[in-house]
């Protein structure tokens, strides 16, 4: 890979849509729409489209069935639709493997391209898409989960400096990052609309999905699920929290899907849209980083993610991280972390974590 080209990246507004590979439509579809509450807007027998209540374009999830649970596409939409060529001869010249496709290649989406990026994921450049009802105010269908948008993609990827060097060289900008004393970092956000990301950069095993997130407008949003899924007597899909974030200061849950695909439904980041946004560093054994409570972090969540596809559907073999884990470095035997730098953490903080 030619890691600086000259030519000029695709103009990216935002992370737009993504695909998954789910191995029940059905199953998937009680989870997306009937606990989500997520609106369709086409299924077959093949796939389900579905957008959240605030979008237009046709969707922002794609759910395809297939034999492997997997993601198929990352997608970006980009500011015209000039700009699709502009991130073909960009991928080019970064040597990746480049596909163009025609309008309705994807149900709802125009002419558009996608390749395999330098981190080993598919990821597609977009702009003409299918306008479909907003659901903004059409309260008489939103249930009391309502999710309004998709928000930001998580990826895992060995190497968080070289993966945030190519997104910078795409105009992302890092809102906030963990590092360590020594400098290495575990994990950075990245955006381009002004929220805090659009791409969080998760060191770990990859080329792996580690969550899809969606965006509600209220707290209360985020806990009638949690209460929904209690209800179902499905308890089992809540990995993680509701709580709320250090990074981002978001209030956040994180889901499991039927297939196992993470889900993280987010509310109440912050604005980045000023150019001298300053970058906020964590460090990697504030206790406070990931929950702004205190709370431990589930294992799973620093060690499970969904496998990525090539772009003949094949999955990527994982590319081990070199780098130390974060979840070694921060739990351990002594419980690397803090409350009040320098002061002992009590090991009822370290939960299950032990
Ligand atoms: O969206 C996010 C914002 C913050 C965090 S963290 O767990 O607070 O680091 C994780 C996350 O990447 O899912
Ligand atoms: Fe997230």
């Amino acid at each position: 890979m030619n890691p600086q080209p000259t030519s000029t990246p695709p103009d990216i507004i935002r992370a737009a849509y993504a695909e998954l590979i789910v191995t029940d439509l059905a199953e998937s579809r009680a989870f997306y729409v009937g606990v989500l509450g997520l609106v369709v807007t086409y299924e077959d027998d093949e796939a389900i489209y579905l957008r959240a209540f605030e979008e237009y374009l046709h969707h922002s999830l794609v759910l395809r069935l297939g034999p492997v649970a997997a993601l198929a596409a990352l997608a970006y939409r980009v500011r015209s639709q000039d700009e699709v060529a502009v991130a073909a001869d960009y991928y080019r010249e970064l040597g990746a493997r480049v596909e163009p496709r025609p309008a309705g290649a994807t149900r709802g989406v125009g002419e558009a391209v996608r390749v395999e990026d330098p981190l080993g994921f598919p990821v597609e450049f977009f702009y003409d898409s299918e306008h479909v009802e907003r659901f903004t105010r059409r309260y008489d269908v939103h249930g009391a989960g309502a999710i309004s948008r998709l928000d930001h993609f998580n990826v895992m990827t060995p190497d968080v400096e070289a993966a945030r060097a190519y997104h910078e060289g795409l105009g992302f900008t890092v809102s906030e990052d963990i590092q360590d004393a020594e400098g290495t970092t575990y994990a950075a956000w990245m955006y381009r609309k002004p929220t805090v990301h659009d791409v969080a950069l998760t060191g770990g095993d990859g080329p792996r999905l580690h969550h899809i997130a969606f965006a509600t407008h209220e707290q209360h949003q985020i806990l009638h699920i949690c209460d929904h899924l209690g209800a179902l007597r499905q308890s089992d899909k809540i990995e993680r929290g509701p709580g709320r974030h250090g990074v981002s200061n978001a209030f956040y849950l994180y889901l499991r899907d039927p297939d196992g695909h993470r889900i993280e439904i987010y509310t109440q980041d912050y604005y980045t849209g000023d150019p001298d946004n300053p970058t906020l560093t964590w460090d990697v054994h504030d206790n406070q980083r990931r929950d702004w409570w205190g709370n431990p972090v589930v294992p799973s969540w620093y060690s499970e993610a969904s496998a990525v596809l090539d772009l003949d559907g094949v999955v990527r073999p994982l590319v081990a991280r070199t780098e130390p884990a974060e979840a070694a470095v921060t739990i351990g035997a002594d419980g690397f972390s803090y409350t009040r730098e320098g002061e002992p953490i009590p090991e009822y903080k370290l939960g299950h974590q032990l």
